[in-house]
């Protein structure tokens, strides 16, 4: 689920696109990258494996020179987590470009096939992001008198999206030209632009989530629209078209549950209402269903950071104290998007401490916001356990997971899922808990509709086993599943060390 900045400006970006990848930290933590374009129309490129703050360093930032760029934060759901596979990336034809993507292809073998064949490109990663860019740029070459037009880009963009399946948000810039924003017809993944006047100039930002708009300075104009292209040359001509056929917005639901920062607008919902509304349905479930063990629950407690929110509400329905049981080492990133099993199960004890005093001989009703792998859960209930909890309850915001994600979170087998296959009873079990209750999918969804009813429908495949997209079969399922277990993820990271071409280190 990675985060993508892009600023057309009039004075240096290097900083404003850092501080918009660094507010967009928490959808990837594996690389990140800037490309600027300075004076003289070259690319001026840093990209590399870590964190924000650990890839750029002053001398890098010095580097990054130029009026307009675009950034990314990745969190590798194609290829490996090599650095080769870190964005932007480049091509050198036609005119010069690069790209960032947030998102997932699920036709990237047939696309690389496609592009060697028909138009004799070489894709050296086995990034999903890099043959997209090698498809735009395949077909911006198709139109050979200069210059190029707004009318050429969103042909470009419609020639795209008839090829490419899957979900994505993507910036491009062409040299000598402008910036191109991208979504997929669907909208699965979010974009959202934004502008401010500096010196009688109008200047835009591209992000993934309205935060980074936010605290760059950049007012919400709106989102990216399902199928759109926009495209602002670098000289602040604003230019935009749907390049889609029927395109329909279909959020990825689990951006509301998991992926975005509550002080975010996506698709006209904010996401801490959402959040909100999820904690009050799921308390009113709770409190019709579990009617036989409400008086013994002494207190609910979440599980940081992302469900307190959700644990408030709940408690404020059943009318139960609120307690942060649990302390947060702020050092600890986000374990679930962590690339291993290994490092994800080790950083949930580092990450989350009890406190015993909220634990010590009471019926606790722990909340999180999800159970996926159901790594997090199995370890805070043991937690719980040791610090001296006689009863431990849990809810989670969100419905069982039972299904891969393909577009753009990087759960690629069913098997790693804790509620594959199994009961509410058997998760409890799995977990430890003396009682497990999840929300209702339809609860879920009006959560978010609540706050924007024109949303019928969503991306929610990793509950349903529905993929929006229509070309996810069995087949394809069984192909990633053993491409990208841990195991073989391992392997490709290690094969792919010495494939990067273009970088400025
Ligand atoms: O069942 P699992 O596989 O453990 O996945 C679910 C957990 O992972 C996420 O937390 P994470 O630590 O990534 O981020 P957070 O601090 O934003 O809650 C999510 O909020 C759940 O707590
Ligand atoms: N999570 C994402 O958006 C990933 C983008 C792209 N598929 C990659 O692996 O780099
Ligand atoms: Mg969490």
């Amino acid at each position: 689920m990675c985060g993508i900045v892009g600023i057309i400006g009039h004075s240096p970006v290097n900083q404003a696109i850092y501080d918009g990848l660094t507010l967009l930290q928490h959808r990837g933590q594996d690389a990140a990258g800037i490309v600027t374009i300075d004076e003289e129309n070259r690319f001026r490129l840093r990209k590399a494996n870590g964190l924000v703050s650990e890839v750029f360093r002053q001398e890098h930032m010095l580097r990054l020179q130029g009026n307009v760029g675009i950034g990314h934060v990745r969190y590798p759901t194609a290829g490996s987590s090599s650095v080769s596979e870190a964005q932007p990336f480049y091509v050198n034809s036609p005119y010069g470009l690069t790209l960032v993507h947030n998102g997932n292809l699920t036709n990237n073998a047939e696309l690389k096939q496609r592009l060697f064949t028909l138009a004799k490109r070489h894709v050296n990663t086995n990034s999903d992001s890099e043959a997209l860019l090698n498809i735009f740029a395949h077909y911006l070459d198709q139109y050979p008198a200069e210059p190029l037009t707004p009318d050429n880009i969103f042909e470009t963009v419609r020639k795209t999206n008839e090829v490419i399946r899957g979900a994505y948000a993507c910036l491009a810039m062409i040299i000598g030209y402008g910036m191109v924003a991208f979504r997929d017809p669907y909208g699965i993944r979010p974009l959202v632009l934004g502008k401010r006047e500096e010196n009688g100039k109008t200047e835009y930002m591209f992000a993934s989530e309205s935060i980074a708009l936010d605290i760059v300075g950049f007012e919400y104009v709106r989102d990216v629209q399902p199928g759109e292209a926009i495209y602002i040359t670098f000289d602040g001509q604003f230019h935009s078209a749907i390049c889609a056929d029927n395109p329909k917005l279909n959020p990825c639901i689990f951006e509301y549950v998991y992926f975005a920062r509550p002080d975010s607008v996506i698709d006209g919902v904010s996401v801490y209402a959402a959040r909100v509304h999820m904690g009050r349905l799921l308390g009113e479930k709770i409190a019709t269903q579990w009617q036989d063990i409400l008086p013994e629950i002494d207190v609910v407690i979440p599980i940081p950071e992302t469900s307190t929110d959700i644990a408030l509400q709940i408690a404020n329905v059943l009318n139960k104290p609120y307690r942060q049981g649990f302390v947060k080492n702020r050092y600890v990133a986000r374990t679930f998007i962590m690339p291993g099993q290994a490092q994800r199960k080790s950083s949930v004890r580092r990450k989350l401490n009890p406190i015993a005093a909220e634990f010590k001989d009471k019926t606790i009703l722990l909340v999180d916001d999800s159970i996926v792998r159901g790594t997090t859960s199995e370890q805070i209930v043991e937690m719980a356990r040791q610090a001296g909890a006689k009863k431990v309850y849990f809810a989670s915001a969100a419905p069982e997971i039972r299904y891969p994600n393909v577009y753009g979170i990087d759960m690629p087998t069913c098997e790693e899922l804790v509620a594959y296959d199994r009961s509410v009873e058997q998760v409890a079990e799995m977990i430890g808990v003396d009682r497990l209750v999840f929300q209702d999918l339809s609860d879920l969804f009006k959560s978010v509709q609540l706050e924007n009813p024109t949303i019928h429908n969503f991306d929610a495949s990793v509950f349903t086993g529905e993929y929006i997209t229509g070309d996810v079969d069995k087949e394809y399922l069984n192909c990633i599943a053993q491409a990208r277990n841990d195991k073989a993820k391992a392997n490709l990271a290690q094969q792919a060390t010495n494939l990067e071409i273009h970088n400025e280190s």
